[in-house]
C-alpha cells in the first residue's frame, strides 16, 4: 500500500482519486499526522505496520504554499517545507518505502532564458522557494530512494488556485489587470497525478498489487531513477495569457455570463506589486520526464479547456 501525506490539499484531493482509480491501496492523512513532528509520523507508520501493511511509498503533496505570507511566516514555512520532507524521508527510509515529492518551479530566480533543466543551479526569491529547495535537498539526503517531481502553476477542483480566482474575478468586475512579464507554464493537477502514479506502478510490488494499473493514463518506459524530475503541461506563456484563455474557455464552457464583459489588461509586476518577486521565466524542460514516460505531455491550453468544461469542476 502507499501513504499518501496532504490528502485533503488541492493536489492531495486529486491524487487520492487517482489512486483509487488504479486500485493501489492508500491510506490519507494531512493535519492529524503532523509532518513537522518526525514522531507522529513514525507512531502513524507504526499503526499500519501492526495493522499488518506494507508500506510501498510514501508521497508527500503537504505543504506551505502561500507564497507572500511566507515571508512573515518564515518559521513555520521551513518547519512544513523543509523538515516536514526530511521527517518524510527517514520515515520512509525506516521502513524501506519509497518517497515521492513534490517541488516546485520557484526554486529558480527566472533569470534564464531557456527552459530549467533539472540540474540547473537553483537560486530561489524568497521563503517559498527556499525552503522548497532545501526540503528536496533534506528528502534526497534521509532517502537515496526518493523521485522529486518539480511542478508549475498548479490548477484543480479542489483548491484555490489562479483559474478559480481568475473566475470569481471576472464574474464580478469589469476590468482586471494581470502581469504580462511572467512566464511559465499553467499544470493541471489531474495530468501530474497521472504521472505520480505511472513512477508508482514502476514499483513491482505496487504494480503487482494495483487492482487497476490500465487506470493510469501514463506508463513509465523503464523504472525511473531517483533524483529530481520536471513536470508541468506543454507551453510557454504569461499570467495574462493564461487570464486571456480561461476568460475565453470559461465563457465557452458557460462558467461566465457571455453578456458580462470583462476587460483583461496586461501590466507589468511592478504594476502589481507583491512582497515576493516571482521568477519572470520559470519554464521546466521535460526532455527527462518525457523519455521516461515515452509519451508527449499535453499542452496546457488543451488541458486547461478540458478541466473546464469536465463535470468534475466545482466552481
Ligand atoms: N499550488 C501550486 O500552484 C503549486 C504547488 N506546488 C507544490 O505541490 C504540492 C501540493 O500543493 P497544493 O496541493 O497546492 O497544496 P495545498 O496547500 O492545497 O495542500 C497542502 C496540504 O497540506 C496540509 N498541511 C498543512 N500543514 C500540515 C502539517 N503540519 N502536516 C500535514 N499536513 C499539513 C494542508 O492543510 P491546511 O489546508 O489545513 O493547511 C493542505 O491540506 C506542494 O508541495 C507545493 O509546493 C508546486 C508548484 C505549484
Ligand atoms: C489575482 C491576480 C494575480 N496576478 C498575478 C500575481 C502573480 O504574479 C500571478 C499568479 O498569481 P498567484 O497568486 O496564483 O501566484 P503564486 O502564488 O505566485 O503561484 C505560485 O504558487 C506556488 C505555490 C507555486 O509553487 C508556483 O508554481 C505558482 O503556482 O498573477 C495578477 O497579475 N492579477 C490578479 O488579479
Amino acid at each position: 500500500m502507499v501513504w499518501l501525506i496532504g490528502n485533503k490539499g488541492m493536489l492531495g484531493t486529486e491524487l487520492s482519486n487517482k489512486l483509487s482509480a488504479c486500485g493501489i491501496e492508500c491510506v490519507g492523512t494531512d493535519r492529524e499526522v503532523d509532518i513537522t513532528e518526525s514522531a507522529a509520523l513514525e507512531r502513524y507508520a507504526e499503526s499500519l505496520v501492526f495493522r499488518g501493511k506494507s508500506i510501498r511509498a510514501i508521497i508527500n503533496c503537504a505543504a506551505y504554499t502561500a507564497v507572500d505570507k511566507a515571508e512573515d511566516d518564515r518559521d513555520l514555512c521551513s518547519r512544513l517545507n523543509e523538515d516536514g520532507p526530511a521527517n518524510i524521508a527517514s520515515c520512509a527510509a525506516k521502513y524501506g518505502a519509497v518517497m515521492l515529492h513534490i517541488s516546485t518551479d520557484y526554486v529558480f530566480n527566472g533569470n534564464g532564458a531557456r527552459p530549467y533543466r533539472e540540474d540547473d543551479p537553483t537560486d530561489p526569491t524568497g521563503v517559498y522557494g527556499l525552503t522548497k529547495r532545501d526540503g528536496e535537498s533534506a528528502a534526497l539526503a534521509n532517502n537515496p530512494r526518493t523521485w522529486i517531481l518539480r511542478t508549475a502553476w498548479l490548477y484543480g477542483a479542489h483548491g484555490n488556485n489562479f483559474v478559480h480566482t481568475m473566475l470569481r474575478l471576472m464574474a464580478e468586475k469589469t476590468e482586471l489587470k494581470v502581469v504580462n512579464d511572467q512566464r511559465g507554464t499553467p499544470t493541471w493537477a489531474k495530468d501530474l497525478c497521472e504521472a505520480i502514479c505511472a513512477f508508482l506502478l514502476s514499483v513491482p510490488a505496487i504494480a503487482r498489487e494495483a487492482a487497476h494499473p490500465e487506470a493510469c493514463a501514463y506508463k513509465t518506459v523503464s523504472s525511473p531513477e531517483f533524483g529530481i524530475y520536471h513536470f508541468s503541461n506543454e507551453g510557454n506563456i504569461s499570467w495574462f495569457d493564461f487570464a486571456n484563455e480561461i476568460y475565453l474557455s470559461g465563457r465557452d464552457a458557460g462558467l461566465l455570463d457571455p453578456s458580462k464583459n470583462c476587460s483583461i489588461l496586461p501590466c507589468t509586476s511592478a504594476e502589481f506589486p507583491a512582497k515576493v518577486r516571482r521568477p519572470p521565466y520559470s519554464v521546466l524542460d521535460k526532455s527527462k520526464i518525457r523519455a521516461v514516460l515515452g509519451r508527449d505531455i499535453p499542452d496546457w491550453k488543451a488541458s486547461l479547456k478540458e478541466y473546464l468544461s469536465s463535470k468534475e469542476n466545482k466552481i
